[in-house]
Protein backbone atom coordinates (compact mmCIF):
# COMPACT_ATOMS: atom_id res chain seq x y z
CA UNK A 1 0.00 0.00 0.00
CA UNK A 2 0.82 3.45 -0.53
CA UNK A 3 1.98 5.40 2.59
CA UNK A 4 2.52 8.47 0.68
CA UNK A 5 0.20 11.22 2.60
CA UNK A 6 -0.55 13.90 0.40
CA UNK A 7 -1.62 16.71 2.10
CA UNK A 8 -4.92 17.93 0.77
CA UNK A 9 -6.41 21.25 -0.04
CA UNK A 10 -8.18 21.65 3.53
CA UNK A 11 -5.12 20.13 5.04
CA UNK A 12 -3.11 23.08 3.37
CA UNK A 13 -5.45 25.42 4.06
CA UNK A 14 -5.16 24.38 8.44
CA UNK A 15 -1.46 24.86 7.40
CA UNK A 16 -2.35 28.54 6.23
CA UNK A 17 -4.64 29.73 8.85
CA UNK A 18 -2.29 28.65 12.15
CA UNK A 19 0.79 30.06 10.53
CA UNK A 20 -1.52 33.30 10.54
CA UNK A 21 -2.82 32.65 13.71
CA UNK A 22 0.63 32.69 15.48
CA UNK A 23 2.21 35.63 13.53
CA UNK A 24 -1.06 37.80 14.68
CA UNK A 25 -0.58 36.48 18.08
CA UNK A 26 3.10 37.31 18.73
CA UNK A 27 2.32 40.64 17.45
CA UNK A 28 -0.65 41.20 19.61
CA UNK A 29 1.46 39.65 22.47
CA UNK A 30 4.86 41.87 21.66
CA UNK A 31 2.68 44.69 20.91
CA UNK A 32 1.29 45.45 24.02
CA UNK A 33 4.39 44.57 25.96
CA UNK A 34 5.91 47.30 23.87
CA UNK A 35 8.91 44.74 23.04
CA UNK A 36 11.61 46.63 21.09
CA UNK A 37 10.46 46.76 17.38
CA UNK A 38 13.35 44.75 15.92
CA UNK A 39 11.88 41.81 18.02
CA UNK A 40 8.86 41.52 16.32
CA UNK A 41 8.66 38.56 13.43
CA UNK A 42 8.44 41.05 10.84
CA UNK A 43 10.28 38.03 8.24
CA UNK A 44 7.03 35.65 9.11
CA UNK A 45 4.64 38.51 7.88
CA UNK A 46 6.25 38.99 4.88
CA UNK A 47 6.39 35.80 4.24
CA UNK A 48 2.45 35.75 4.79
CA UNK A 49 2.09 38.43 2.79
CA UNK A 50 3.67 37.13 0.16
CA UNK A 51 2.26 33.82 0.03
CA UNK A 52 -1.20 35.06 0.71
CA UNK A 53 -1.10 38.18 -2.07
CA UNK A 54 -3.72 40.11 0.36
CA UNK A 55 -3.49 42.25 2.47
CA UNK A 56 -5.93 40.80 5.39
CA UNK A 57 -3.20 39.64 7.77
CA UNK A 58 -2.18 43.12 8.23
CA UNK A 59 -6.01 44.10 8.52
CA UNK A 60 -5.98 41.40 11.31
CA UNK A 61 -2.50 42.67 12.98
CA UNK A 62 -4.07 46.10 13.48
CA UNK A 63 -7.13 44.84 14.86
CA UNK A 64 -5.32 42.68 17.54
CA UNK A 65 -2.99 45.58 18.35
CA UNK A 66 -4.10 49.68 17.91
CA UNK A 67 -7.52 48.62 16.92
CA UNK A 68 -8.22 46.83 19.82
CA UNK A 69 -10.13 47.48 22.92
CA UNK A 70 -7.24 46.77 25.61
CA UNK A 71 -5.46 50.07 22.98
CA UNK A 72 -8.58 51.90 23.62
CA UNK A 73 -8.51 51.45 27.13
CA UNK A 74 -4.64 51.07 28.19
CA UNK A 75 -2.86 51.89 25.12
CA UNK A 76 0.97 51.66 24.76
CA UNK A 77 2.78 55.42 24.60
CA UNK A 78 1.83 57.54 21.32
CA UNK A 79 5.24 57.16 19.95
CA UNK A 80 5.34 53.21 20.16
CA UNK A 81 2.26 53.45 18.15
CA UNK A 82 3.35 55.39 15.79
CA UNK A 83 6.32 54.05 14.58
CA UNK A 84 4.55 50.85 14.95
CA UNK A 85 2.19 51.75 12.61
CA UNK A 86 4.84 53.44 10.25
CA UNK A 87 6.23 49.79 9.69
CA UNK A 88 3.51 48.37 8.95
CA UNK A 89 2.90 50.43 6.52
CA UNK A 90 5.93 49.86 5.03
CA UNK A 91 6.09 46.33 4.99
CA UNK A 92 2.66 46.82 3.24
CA UNK A 93 3.92 48.96 0.27
CA UNK A 94 6.15 46.38 -0.37
CA UNK A 95 3.60 44.15 -1.64
CA UNK A 96 2.61 46.90 -3.75
CA UNK A 97 -1.04 46.37 -2.96
CA UNK A 98 -3.76 49.37 -2.95
CA UNK A 99 -3.01 51.15 0.33
CA UNK A 100 -4.85 50.35 3.29
CA UNK A 101 -7.21 53.12 4.47
CA UNK A 102 -7.23 51.59 7.79
CA UNK A 103 -3.86 51.98 8.28
CA UNK A 104 -3.18 55.29 7.42
CA UNK A 105 -6.79 56.36 9.43
CA UNK A 106 -5.10 54.60 12.88
CA UNK A 107 -2.14 56.38 12.03
CA UNK A 108 -4.01 60.13 11.61
CA UNK A 109 -5.25 59.43 15.35
CA UNK A 110 -2.05 58.83 16.79
CA UNK A 111 -0.30 61.44 15.30
CA UNK A 112 -3.16 64.16 16.24
CA UNK A 113 -2.88 63.18 20.09
CA UNK A 114 -0.57 64.38 22.98
CA UNK A 115 1.92 62.22 24.11
CA UNK A 116 1.95 61.64 28.00
CA UNK A 117 4.81 60.55 30.80
CA UNK A 118 2.65 57.55 31.18
CA UNK A 119 2.06 54.30 29.07
CA UNK A 120 0.35 51.09 29.40
CA UNK A 121 1.65 48.07 28.97
CA UNK A 122 -0.05 45.04 29.05
CA UNK A 123 0.62 41.60 29.66
CA UNK A 124 -1.11 38.59 28.72
CA UNK A 125 -1.76 35.44 30.84
CA UNK A 126 -1.55 31.98 29.81
CA UNK A 127 -5.58 31.90 30.41
CA UNK A 128 -5.59 34.97 27.76
CA UNK A 129 -6.18 37.38 30.70
CA UNK A 130 -4.22 40.92 30.34
CA UNK A 131 -2.62 42.60 33.10
CA UNK A 132 -2.43 46.31 32.18
CA UNK A 133 0.14 48.68 34.01
CA UNK A 134 0.35 52.18 34.21
CA UNK A 135 4.39 52.28 33.47
CA UNK A 136 6.47 55.29 32.64
CA UNK A 137 8.15 55.10 29.32
CA UNK A 138 11.43 55.94 30.40
CA UNK A 139 13.45 53.23 32.56
CA UNK A 140 14.85 55.51 35.14
CA UNK A 141 12.61 58.68 35.87
CA UNK A 142 12.00 60.69 39.03
CA UNK A 143 15.40 59.12 40.60
CA UNK A 144 13.79 55.31 40.68
CA UNK A 145 13.89 52.34 38.67
CA UNK A 146 10.69 51.41 39.91
CA UNK A 147 8.05 52.88 37.78
CA UNK A 148 9.08 50.22 34.40
CA UNK A 149 8.69 46.03 35.13
CA UNK A 150 11.83 44.92 34.49
CA UNK A 151 12.59 41.15 33.33
CA UNK A 152 13.45 39.61 36.89
CA UNK A 153 9.79 41.05 37.52
CA UNK A 154 8.17 38.36 34.38
CA UNK A 155 11.01 35.61 34.91
CA UNK A 156 9.69 35.17 38.59
CA UNK A 157 6.04 35.60 37.82
CA UNK A 158 6.71 32.74 35.00
CA UNK A 159 8.03 30.77 37.78
CA UNK A 160 5.29 31.23 39.73
CA UNK A 161 3.06 30.61 37.47
CA UNK A 162 4.41 26.60 37.25
CA UNK A 163 4.69 26.59 41.03
CA UNK A 164 1.44 27.92 42.58
CA UNK A 165 1.92 25.44 45.56
CA UNK A 166 4.94 27.91 46.57
CA UNK A 167 1.61 30.83 47.00
CA UNK A 168 -1.52 29.23 47.88
CA UNK A 169 -2.36 29.80 51.20
CA UNK A 170 0.22 31.88 52.31
CA UNK A 171 1.33 35.22 54.06
CA UNK A 172 3.41 36.50 50.87
CA UNK A 173 5.78 39.95 51.34
CA UNK A 174 6.99 41.33 47.98
CA UNK A 175 9.79 43.67 48.40
CA UNK A 176 10.60 46.33 46.32
CA UNK A 177 7.51 45.54 44.26
CA UNK A 178 7.88 48.50 41.70
CA UNK A 179 4.79 49.05 39.19
CA UNK A 180 3.63 45.04 40.74
CA UNK A 181 3.73 42.85 37.76
CA UNK A 182 4.90 40.04 39.78
CA UNK A 183 2.01 40.33 42.40
CA UNK A 184 -0.70 40.58 40.45
CA UNK A 185 0.10 37.26 38.33
CA UNK A 186 1.06 35.50 41.61
CA UNK A 187 -2.93 37.12 43.33
CA UNK A 188 -4.75 36.46 40.31
CA UNK A 189 -2.77 32.42 39.47
CA UNK A 190 -2.19 31.46 42.77
CA UNK A 191 -4.55 31.87 45.73
CA UNK A 192 -2.37 33.21 48.61
CA UNK A 193 -4.26 33.92 51.72
CA UNK A 194 -2.53 37.41 51.69
CA UNK A 195 -0.26 39.31 49.60
CA UNK A 196 2.00 42.40 50.78
CA UNK A 197 3.02 44.35 47.78
CA UNK A 198 5.94 46.81 49.04
CA UNK A 199 8.12 49.78 47.79
CA UNK A 200 9.71 52.82 49.22
CA UNK A 201 9.93 55.61 46.84
CA UNK A 202 6.28 57.34 47.40
CA UNK A 203 5.71 57.58 43.38
CA UNK A 204 6.23 54.09 42.70
CA UNK A 205 3.88 53.56 45.97
CA UNK A 206 0.80 55.74 44.33
CA UNK A 207 1.38 53.98 41.33
CA UNK A 208 1.31 50.09 42.41
CA UNK A 209 -1.54 51.38 44.70
CA UNK A 210 -3.51 52.20 40.85
CA UNK A 211 -2.60 49.19 38.91
CA UNK A 212 -3.13 46.81 42.10
CA UNK A 213 -6.66 48.69 42.52
CA UNK A 214 -7.34 47.96 38.48
CA UNK A 215 -5.88 44.70 38.06
CA UNK A 216 -7.00 43.02 41.55
CA UNK A 217 -10.58 43.70 41.61
CA UNK A 218 -13.27 40.97 42.79
CA UNK A 219 -13.07 39.27 39.63
CA UNK A 220 -9.81 38.80 39.86
CA UNK A 221 -9.15 37.44 42.83
CA UNK A 222 -11.88 38.05 45.58
CA UNK A 223 -10.16 35.45 48.36
CA UNK A 224 -6.94 37.15 48.35
CA UNK A 225 -6.22 40.00 51.18
CA UNK A 226 -4.29 42.57 49.43
CA UNK A 227 -2.18 45.66 50.71
CA UNK A 228 0.88 47.89 49.76
CA UNK A 229 2.81 49.29 52.61
CA UNK A 230 5.63 51.99 52.51
CA UNK A 231 8.69 49.96 53.66
CA UNK A 232 12.19 51.05 53.20
CA UNK A 233 14.37 47.68 53.97
CA UNK A 234 16.45 50.17 56.14
CA UNK A 235 13.88 51.57 58.33
CA UNK A 236 10.79 48.90 58.42
CA UNK A 237 10.37 48.44 61.96
CA UNK A 238 10.08 44.66 64.13
CA UNK A 239 6.44 45.68 64.55
CA UNK A 240 5.80 45.81 60.73
CA UNK A 241 7.32 42.58 60.38
CA UNK A 242 6.02 40.73 63.27
CA UNK A 243 2.69 42.09 61.98
CA UNK A 244 3.29 40.89 58.72
CA UNK A 245 4.57 37.45 59.51
CA UNK A 246 5.36 36.80 56.35
CA UNK A 247 5.52 32.78 55.01
CA UNK A 248 6.96 33.56 52.00
CA UNK A 249 8.96 36.36 50.58
CA UNK A 250 9.77 37.83 46.97
CA UNK A 251 11.72 40.02 45.25
CA UNK A 252 13.00 40.54 41.88
CA UNK A 253 15.70 42.74 40.46
CA UNK A 254 16.40 44.35 43.91
CA UNK A 255 20.36 43.60 43.40
CA UNK A 256 21.65 46.14 40.99
CA UNK A 257 23.40 48.97 43.20
CA UNK A 258 26.48 47.66 45.98
CA UNK A 259 24.86 51.02 47.90
CA UNK A 260 21.13 49.14 48.98
CA UNK A 261 22.89 45.88 49.19
CA UNK A 262 23.87 46.01 52.94
CA UNK A 263 20.63 47.22 53.98
CA UNK A 264 18.69 44.39 51.59
CA UNK A 265 20.87 41.73 53.24
CA UNK A 266 20.18 42.99 56.90
CA UNK A 267 16.54 42.97 56.56
CA UNK A 268 16.91 39.29 55.20
CA UNK A 269 19.12 38.57 58.52
CA UNK A 270 16.58 39.50 60.36
CA UNK A 271 13.27 37.81 59.12
CA UNK A 272 15.22 34.57 59.17
CA UNK A 273 16.50 35.25 62.82
CA UNK A 274 12.71 36.57 64.47
CA UNK A 275 11.98 34.72 67.72
CA UNK A 276 8.28 35.42 67.03
CA UNK A 277 8.20 33.00 64.08
CA UNK A 278 7.97 29.40 64.50
CA UNK A 279 9.22 28.50 61.24
CA UNK A 280 11.47 30.52 58.86
CA UNK A 281 10.07 31.98 56.00
CA UNK A 282 10.96 30.68 52.27
CA UNK A 283 12.65 33.30 50.52
CA UNK A 284 13.25 33.98 46.80
CA UNK A 285 14.62 36.76 44.98
CA UNK A 286 15.04 36.71 40.96
CA UNK A 287 18.12 38.93 40.12
CA UNK A 288 19.32 40.07 36.53
CA UNK A 289 23.20 39.61 36.50
CA UNK A 290 24.17 43.14 34.92
CA UNK A 291 26.78 43.27 36.57
CA UNK A 292 28.89 40.10 38.27
CA UNK A 293 30.73 41.62 40.83
CA UNK A 294 27.50 43.59 42.22
CA UNK A 295 26.12 40.02 42.17
CA UNK A 296 28.84 38.20 43.77
CA UNK A 297 29.12 41.31 46.36
CA UNK A 298 25.21 40.12 47.27
CA UNK A 299 26.06 36.45 47.64
CA UNK A 300 29.34 37.24 49.84
CA UNK A 301 26.99 39.66 52.04
CA UNK A 302 24.78 36.90 52.68
CA UNK A 303 27.13 34.30 53.73
CA UNK A 304 28.41 36.94 56.14
CA UNK A 305 25.12 36.99 57.66
CA UNK A 306 25.07 33.63 58.23
CA UNK A 307 22.07 33.03 55.51
CA UNK A 308 22.91 30.54 53.10
CA UNK A 309 21.35 29.86 49.33
CA UNK A 310 20.53 27.61 46.13
CA UNK A 311 20.38 28.31 42.97
CA UNK A 312 17.02 27.52 41.60
CA UNK A 313 17.28 26.08 38.02
CA UNK A 314 13.94 25.00 37.58
CA UNK A 315 13.25 25.53 33.53
CA UNK A 316 10.14 28.03 33.27
CA UNK A 317 7.34 28.43 30.15
CA UNK A 318 7.73 31.21 28.34
CA UNK A 319 4.63 33.56 28.82
CA UNK A 320 5.72 37.15 28.13
CA UNK A 321 7.79 38.57 25.88
CA UNK A 322 11.22 40.10 27.06
CA UNK A 323 15.06 40.02 26.07
CA UNK A 324 16.20 36.80 27.21
CA UNK A 325 19.76 37.21 26.37
CA UNK A 326 20.85 38.74 30.08
CA UNK A 327 21.67 36.07 32.64
CA UNK A 328 18.27 36.37 35.30
CA UNK A 329 19.26 34.36 38.44
CA UNK A 330 17.04 33.03 41.36
CA UNK A 331 18.16 32.15 44.66
CA UNK A 332 16.22 30.67 47.63
CA UNK A 333 17.94 31.79 50.95
CA UNK A 334 18.04 29.31 53.83
CA UNK A 335 19.58 29.80 57.12
C1 LIG B 1 14.79 47.66 39.61
S1 LIG B 1 13.34 48.04 40.50
C2 LIG B 1 12.50 46.50 40.45
C3 LIG B 1 11.02 46.66 40.54
C4 LIG B 1 10.23 45.36 40.34
N1 LIG B 1 10.50 44.41 41.40
C5 LIG B 1 10.57 44.76 39.00
O1 LIG B 1 11.42 43.86 38.95
O2 LIG B 1 9.99 45.19 37.99
C6 LIG B 1 13.89 48.10 42.20
C7 LIG B 1 12.79 48.45 43.18
O3 LIG B 1 13.34 48.37 44.51
C8 LIG B 1 12.87 49.48 45.26
N2 LIG B 1 13.85 49.79 46.33
C9 LIG B 1 15.12 50.23 46.20
N3 LIG B 1 15.67 50.46 47.41
C10 LIG B 1 14.73 50.16 48.33
C11 LIG B 1 14.69 50.21 49.75
N4 LIG B 1 15.73 50.63 50.47
N5 LIG B 1 13.55 49.85 50.36
C12 LIG B 1 12.47 49.44 49.65
N6 LIG B 1 12.45 49.36 48.30
C13 LIG B 1 13.56 49.72 47.65
C14 LIG B 1 12.78 50.61 44.24
O4 LIG B 1 11.90 51.65 44.66
C15 LIG B 1 12.27 49.87 43.02
O5 LIG B 1 10.87 49.85 42.97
Amino acid sequence: MNETHHVTVKEEQNIIDNTRKEVTHIFQVNFFAMCLLNTFPWDLLDRELKSSKTSDVILEILDKTCLNAVCRENPPSLKYRRRFLTELIKRHEMLEAEPLDALYEALGEVMCAQERDTCYKTYLLPTGDAVSLAENVALISEGTTGLVTWEAALYLAEWALENPHIFKNKTVLELGSGVGLTGIVVCRSSSPTKYIFSDCHPTVLQRLRDNVTNCLTNRHCNSVQVCVEQQDWQKVTDEQLRRIHADTIIAADVVYDPDIISCLVKLLARLFNYKFQESHPDVYIASTVRNPQTYDCFKTELEKAGLKHDIIKDAVTQVFPYNRVSTIEMIKIHA
